[in-house]
């Protein structure tokens, strides 16, 4: 590097970049006069050659804006490392211009010309777009042509010039080979410098639009849909807030992990949860929910009874949410109140054009919204009345007073009739006094008034069930037995959220705190199409952006097994686009865990890794003394510099059984997770294939003690996600063969353990 003729121009420009940093850090912190005698030493001390007086000069002409706290914390990060490219760019009839890529821009602000360009800007499509030569690139509506002369990448460290490289149509991509090398700890945050072709394309996909995504294990799925949000959140800026972000993944080690990622992406602030967690808080009912997992266990340890797969199955279909639209129209029928309003005898507003107001001006509202703004309504009225009904009593009394008093004759009857008649008027006057007052609490009464698990409940008593239902008639009375048997507990399934949220939405509407405008969903194809339709109506929205790979469907019985209900159904004209290049894992493990995929019956191509080379998947048999030699191995892979490791079982009963065994035999170095916890780094972390889902580790052991892979659905599936988590190494420890079904695949592609 040092003998290319531009090193010593490279070697200023990041000495300025970061000097420049240090002036806009310092001016954040020290008050304008400290700041001017500190930039005037920063000057002196620099050693720039005579191109870069032009840098002097911005140096010291530079004023600076205030900054909030977490842009100047995000800034004395990325001081570290300003720039990871640039690009020789001469857009038509212009100069030539160079443009250093960076996580965020840095302007001058006396000439508002960037010293480091954002990778979310247009102009830095075209680093990411094809290689050198004719390109164009659209910004504010318009298209703007140019040549790029120049793709340079570079390797900072620490503020330090490391290497850089020059891009053209030969040079493989070495940036990526290196960063694919790294460890786990390192991974999701620093692939902004090396997204791919195919990747930048889902990225920067129309904004306005759903998204789709179908990619293979480790194709950076998650990685992309969270720059796809930075994208969004930079592109949209003006409009758009980060709180405004819901990030939907499939648990909270999942969250944690992907945690780490969000602030330099400037995300941090979007709201991240699970779906369960997100029905909870929107619904906020009494009943307690039971997992996914725990019904995923008890299929795969052979004890949850058939009638659990296939209502699962049933409340997560498109018939389920046609019977709950039914049910919903029929509900509403409850709120048509028709009878008038009334204080005594007059009436203060007809029920018709109540009704009427239900169905047709408030008709976008929830129906507990509108039944609030009828009683608001009415109270209105009251008041307003109410004086006037008064007024009028008292007229009318007042003049049979005045009649009494002057046409009456007799003392004594004249005496009676106008006592009487004062009684009269007052009594009146206080009970209408009286009626005004509940006139509209007793009216509302006619209106319905449930708990949204009270409206669920009612959905397998009411007739809409028993009528409409395309279920056979016993599966009908079974389905309604299972549900009365839950809501006599108190409890509900996972699967049972879909339907609570829709109901929500429909009946009472969503607390604006949660109502997200852009959701990312992440391993998208454990959710079912009554789940999808729950979320679009309740946030109302169409900008999803949906990342999933159906080969990874453990939940299949439930979830979506295809995308087309989401792409000709749900959605308007949603993007879809396909990942098969996959970044994570090696190609011989990757090799491997194809041979798994092609057994499925899942008509999905084979994923394509970059190619990265390791070692050939070893089966260690489960001799005596298996455990020593696993210990033996993680000692050398420690000594290799490989941080994280895994041992994934395939149930949490086979992991509970796995961690007390290894744990007596090899003392107190694992950590059992069981979903909530915080993975601890020190530790070998023992966890059920569902829960390593999405997560990743340099090394990965599959353990097959008690339980073996068979051939069915359900554990080619589980096989396949717990194969692709390794970042470099996969090891498979079982009684035979068979239990990984490896005597299915080729030999060559895993080999017999040898202690080194
Ligand atoms: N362009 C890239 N440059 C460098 N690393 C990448 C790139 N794309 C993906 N990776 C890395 O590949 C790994 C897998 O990415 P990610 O977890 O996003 O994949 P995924 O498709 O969500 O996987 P899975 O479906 O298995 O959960 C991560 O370590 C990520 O950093």
């Amino acid at each position: 590097m040092k003998n290319h003729p531009d090193y010593q121009q490279e070697l200023e420009r990041l000495t300025f970049t970061t000097t420049y940093m240090d002036s806009v850090i310092a001016a954040q912190e020290l008050d304008q006069e400290s700041m001017q005698k500190r930039q005037e030493q920063q000057v002196a001390s620099l050693d720039f050659k005579d191109s870069s007086l032009k840098y002097q000069d911005m140096l010291t002409h530079a004023n600076f804006m205030k900054m909030s706290k977490e842009q100047l914390e995000n800034l004395k990060k990325l001081r570290k490392k300003p720039y990871f490219a640039r690009i020789n760019f001469q857009r038509k009839d212009r100069p030539s211009e160079t443009f250093y890529i960076g996580k965020v821009s840095l302007f001058d602000r006396e000439t508002q010309s960037p010293i480091i360009l954002d990778w979310r800007s247009p102009l830095a499509n075209v680093y990411y777009e094809g290689r050198l030569g004719e390109v164009s690139y659209e910004a504010h509506g318009e298209t703007y042509e140019g040549h790029v002369s120049l793709k340079r990448q570079y390797t900072i460290e620490e503020s330090e010039l490391i290497d850089f490289r020059d891009i053209d149509l030969t040079t493989k991509d070495e940036m990526l080979q290196q960063s694919l090398d790294k460890n786990a700890d390192h991974r999701l945050s620093e692939i902004v410098a090396t997204i791919q072709e195919e990747q930048n394309e889902v990225i920067r996909a129309n904004l306005r639009k759903p998204i789709v995504v179908q990619g293979a294990a480790g194709s950076g799925k998650t990685t992309i849909a969270l720059h796809r949000v930075s994208y969004f959140l930079y592109t949209m800026r003006d409009v758009f807030q980060p709180e405004e972000m819901l990030i939907l993944a499939p648990n909270r080690l999942f969250i944690d992990y992907m945690k780490e990622v969000l602030p330099e992406l400037g995300v941090e602030k979007s709201h991240q949860t699970t779906f369960t967690d997100f029905v909870q808080k929107v619904t906020n009912h009494s009943f307690s929910i039971r997992n996914q997992h725990d019904l995923l266990t008890s299929i795969l340890e052979g004890s949850g009874n058939g009638i659990e797969l296939q209502i699962a199955e049933w409340k997560g279909s498109k018939r389920f949410k046609e019977l709950m639209d039914q049910y919903i129209i029929s509900l509403k029928q409850s709120f048509l109140v028709e009878e008038d309003v009334y204080i005594g005898e007059f009436r203060i507003k007809q029920g018709k054009k109540l009704k009427q107001l239900f169905l047709e001006e408030y008709a976008y509202m929830p129906f507990y919204k509108r039944k609030e703004k009828i009683r608001q309504l009415l109270m209105h009225e009251v008041r307003n009345k109410k004086k006037i009904i008064l007024q009028k009593v008292a007229k009318k009394y007042d003049d049979e007073l005045d009649r009494a008093l002057y046409g009456i004759k007799d003392a004594e009857k004249r005496r009676r009739r106008v006592s009487f008649l004062m009684d009269q008027k007052e009594q009146k006057l206080v009970d209408l006094e009286r009626e005004a007052k509940s006139a509209v609490s007793r009216y509302m009464r006619l209106y319905p008034n449930k708990k949204l698990t009270a409206y669920y409940k009612g959905l397998f008593e009411s007739e809409v069930y028993t009528e409409h239902t395309t279920l056979s008639l016993q599966e009908k009375e079974r389905f309604r037995m299972y549900m009365k048997g839950r809501f006599k507990k108190h409890e509900l399934d996972a699967d049972d959220l879909g339907a609570l949220l829709y109901l929500q939405t429909h009946l009472y509407g969503i607390d604006p705190d949660y109502k997200a405008k852009k959701v990312v969903i992440d391993e998208a194809q454990d959710y079912s199409y009554m789940e999808f339709a729950s979320l679009k109506r309740a946030l109302n929205t169409e900008l999803f952006t949906i990342v999933g790979d159906l080969a990874q469907g453990i939940y299949h019985y439930r979830g979506l097994k295809e995308w087309t209900p989401l792409l000709e159904d749900l959605f308007t004209q949603p993007s879809y686009q396909t990942l098969q290049k996959t970044y994570r894992t090696t190609v011989e493990i990757m090799t491997l865990a194809n041979d798994v995929l092609a057994q499925m019956n899942a008509n999905l191509p084979q994923a394509e890794p970059v190619v990265r080379h390791g070692s050939i998947p070893s089966f260690l048999s489960l001799e005596p003394g298996y455990e020593a030699k696993m210990e033996a191995e993680w000692n050398s892979l420690k000594q290799e510099g490989f941080k994280s490791i895994a041992i994934i079982g395939k149930t949490l009963e086979e992991c509970r059984f796995v961690y007390t065994h290894l744990t007596e035999e090899l003392g107190d170095k694992f950590q059992l997770i069981e979903g909530n916890e915080v993975i601890d780094p020190n530790a070998i972390a023992i966890m059920p294939v569902y829960l390593s889902k999405g997560l990743e580790f340099d090394v990965v052991w599959l353990l097959s003690i008690n339980e073996s892979y068979e051939a069915t659905e359900l554990d080619e599936k589980l096989l396949y996600v717990a194969m692709t988590r390794p970042l470099h190494k996969l090891y498979l420890v079982g009684a035979t063969l068979e239990s990984f079904m490896l005597n299915h695949v080729h030999q060559d592609h895993y080999t017999h353990f040898t202690p080194r």
